[in-house]
């Protein structure tokens, strides 16, 4: 099965995870296609860490199955963990040893055949403009460069699908973009990413489709463009008596124009719907089942 022809490279269905008695994931399915960036939001403990640990086959599901690259997991677990691979939230990085050494490390760990362990370095060295870092310290580097080296550990035994767990998370602006470029250029080369953010315009930016998870469910999964044409394409933004900004949402910009001239309210702004207002919609307090947007 080593020619993957599959064009959902990763499929999850009806996951079920239980902590006693407490449901962290509850029947969610999800499928990721060959060559995508898949972005995976939600807020704080709504059950994203829990699903990509089942996905990566660090936690196994109460219920519900899952393949990857044609393996069943659960069934073949060494030849599914093969194509993946993962960079975690919390670096596993040796920081008094060298670039190069932490790799190398990395690439034992995957059983890769210590004669080619040099040139796959070399390869991956050169792809991603490492060269001048490979022989300084994991300690002397910034906290861009230390992701950058976590992400290329995390891709020496050439995964096909690669789960990033908030790469950016904490880095300034000019490393952030370092890093989307690393995304791309991964992606480009054919590694398919599933990607969990915060950052909602990371999101937006990088991902071709994104699920949006709340209380273990997904409740919304499309093309950014389809998830802010689902609660309307065009906002309005309105000042309530608090002083705070309150949003309306249109399918086009003649029907916001039409309410902005009608009403009494006062208006801020009319502008473009973005996944940052999907995501604040949709998980907002009174999130119910109406809200579910499906693409
Ligand atoms: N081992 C565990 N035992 C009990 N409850 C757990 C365990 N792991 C996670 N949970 C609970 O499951 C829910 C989902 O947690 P999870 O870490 O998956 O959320 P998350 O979406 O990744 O959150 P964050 O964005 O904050 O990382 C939370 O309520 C969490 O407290």
């Amino acid at each position: 099965m080593d020619d993957i022809s599959n064009s959902d490279i990763l499929q999850a269905d009806h996951l079920i995870k239980k902590f006693d008695n407490f449901t962290a994931v509850n029947d969610v399915s999800i499928s990721v296609k060959k060559g995508e960036i898949f972005g995976f939001l939600g807020p704080n403990g709504a059950g994203k860490t829990t699903t990509i640990r089942m996905l990566t086959t660090i936690t196994t599901p109460t219920f519900g199955n899952i393949t990857i690259a044609g393996y069943n997991i659960q069934k073949d677990r060494i030849n599914a963990r093969k194509y993946l691979g993962i960079t975690q939230q919390h670096i596993s990085l040796d920081k008094d040893i060298t670039v190069r050494e932490n790799i190398k490390h990395h690439a034992l760990l995957q059983k890769i055949p210590r004669a080619e362990i040099e040139e796959r370095i070399k390869e991956v060295s050169s792809l991603l403009g490492l060269e001048e870092y490979m022989d300084r310290t994991i300690s002397s580097l910034s906290g861009g460069w230390k992701r950058k080296t976590a992400i290329v550990c995390s891709i020496i035994h050439r995964p096909k699908i690669l789960f990033l767990d908030e790469p950016t998370a904490g880095l300034d602006t000019r490393s952030r973009h370092m890093l989307w470029d690393l995304i791309r250029m991964l992606n480009s080369n054919g590694t398919t990413i599933f990607l969990t953010t915060h950052y909602i315009e990371e999101a937006e930016s990088l991902c071709d489709r994104v699920g949006i998870m709340n209380y273990g469910r997904i409740i919304a999964l499309g093309t950014p463009k389809e998830l802010c044409q689902k609660i309307g394409s065009m906002t309005v933004e309105l000042i309530g008596d608090d002083g705070k900004i309150y949003n309306r949402y249109f399918p086009d910009r003649s029907s916001a124009k039409e309410f902005v001239q009608a009403t009494t309210e006062n208006y801020n702004i009319i502008r473009k719907t973005n996944l940052e207002d999907v995501f604040l919609e949709i998980t907002g307090e009174d999130t119910a089942a109406d809200k579910l947007v499906r693409c």
